[in-house]
């Protein structure tokens, strides 16, 4: 493998606080920040600076541990109260993605253990840099089981960007294609741009580009000629939250991929931390779906490619219902239909 290939990461605990590499400026610029305040942290989540939804419930726990380690009460009550506070302003960056609330919520639960203020601040860090480690095996696991699925001769096609860089490390949809480089084995990826934010052209091409992995950028349009063009033989995405069914909130566009994947009957894949699964929702008619700005539609980069004026509908997630997914890839095994029942067994003990 070229020495010079290696595989993106973009959230970092520095001491005292977050390092990110800015996601909102690539490919053209490779910009590093520090996030120090829950202000840095919630404005880089909202504008996606720091995004995905693995990567946003890292960055999420940091930001919150960072906070709490200024609270100056050294009353254990009080300690929570301020935490409970920040938690809320922290969620409400972004609304799909359950990745943010879960690692709040084990936040939450490890200082509410604490004896102390003390305590509280220490176990509060410890449980994010848990997180952050956590995910980035369960990111390679999740690798691991899609290899037993995909096949580096056949092309593949993915939407977004569920890699490396919206994780820990490996990413979800993208982690066999880095573990299988990192084996000397090469996939045919193509990566739909992704409109209005272009995480496919912007952050997929740039990000399997610098692992050394075959790239071919399409417009999202192409999806369909390409399927039946260039022979793709599975599609594999990410996930921002699973309902109990399986339905599943993904980037928009994932949805119009799911019916060209049924059309041409090749399997559709979604690869998903547990962390992912909302255990509290039925259906994906309960999952909160962001409408972002419209002036994002409208422009790119500033430029109008609209009038003005142009009503704009921006949706950033759609819903994939379960019948057609072939399988969750997650790190504890590949779940199959019947959703419900196989989801339940992944259900952490209260
Ligand atoms: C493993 S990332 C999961 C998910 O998050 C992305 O959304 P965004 O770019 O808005 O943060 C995209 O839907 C990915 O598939």
């Amino acid at each position: 493998m070229n020495t010079s290939f290696h595989i993106p990461v973009s959230v970092e605990w520095n001491n005292d606080h977050i390092k990110i590499l800015n996601q909102q400026v690539l490919p053209q610029t490779e910009e590093y920040m520090e996030l120090r305040t829950l202000h840095d942290v919630h404005e880089a989540i909202q504008s996606l600076k720091v995004r995905g939804a693995p990567a946003i419930g890292i960055a999420g726990a940091y930001g919150l541990a960072m906070a709490a380690a200024h609270y100056e009460t050294e009353d254990i009550t009080e300690f929570i109260a301020l935490l409970e506070k920040d938690t809320g302003y922290l969620s409400s960056s972004r609304p799909t993605a359950v990745n943010l609330n879960w690692a709040l919520t084990r936040l939450n639960r490890a200082a509410q253990k604490s004896k102390s203020v003390n305590e509280a601040k220490t176990e509060l860090l410890h449980e994010a840099i848990r997180i952050h480690t956590e995910d980035e095996e369960m990111c390679r696991q999740i690798g691991e089981y899609s290899l037993t699925l995909l096949h580096a001769e056949e092309p593949v096609m993915t939407i977004c960007n569920a890699g490396s860089i919206a994780t820990a490390k490996y990413g979800t949809a993208l982690a066999p294609f880095h573990l299988a480089m990192e084996r000397g084995k090469q996939f045919t990826v193509y990566a739909c741009e992704t409109r209005p934010l272009l995480q496919g052209s912007r952050l997929t091409v740039w990000e399997l580009e610098k692992s050394g992995v075959d790239v071919t950028l399409i417009s999202d349009s192409m999806a369909a000629y390409t399927i039946q063009e260039k022979g793709i033989k599975a599609i594999i995405v990410g996930a921002d939250r699973i309902a109990l069914n399986g339905d599943t909130a993904n980037k928009i566009g994932t949805f119009g991929l799911a019916l060209l994947a049924k059309a041409f009957q090749i399997p559709f894949y979604v690869a998903a931390p547990t962390s992912t699964f909302d255990f509290s929702i039925d259906s994906g008619s309960d999952i909160p779906i962001e409408e972002r700005n419209p002036e994002e539609l409208k422009s790119i980069q500033g430029i109008f490619t609209s009038t003005e004026s142009a009503k704009v509908f921006n949706p950033a997630f759609d819903v994939t219902p379960s019948n057609l997914i072939t399988a969750i890839i997650t790190e504890k095994g590949i779940v199959y239909p019947d959703y419900r029942k196989s989801i339940l067994k992944l259900k952490p003990e209260a």
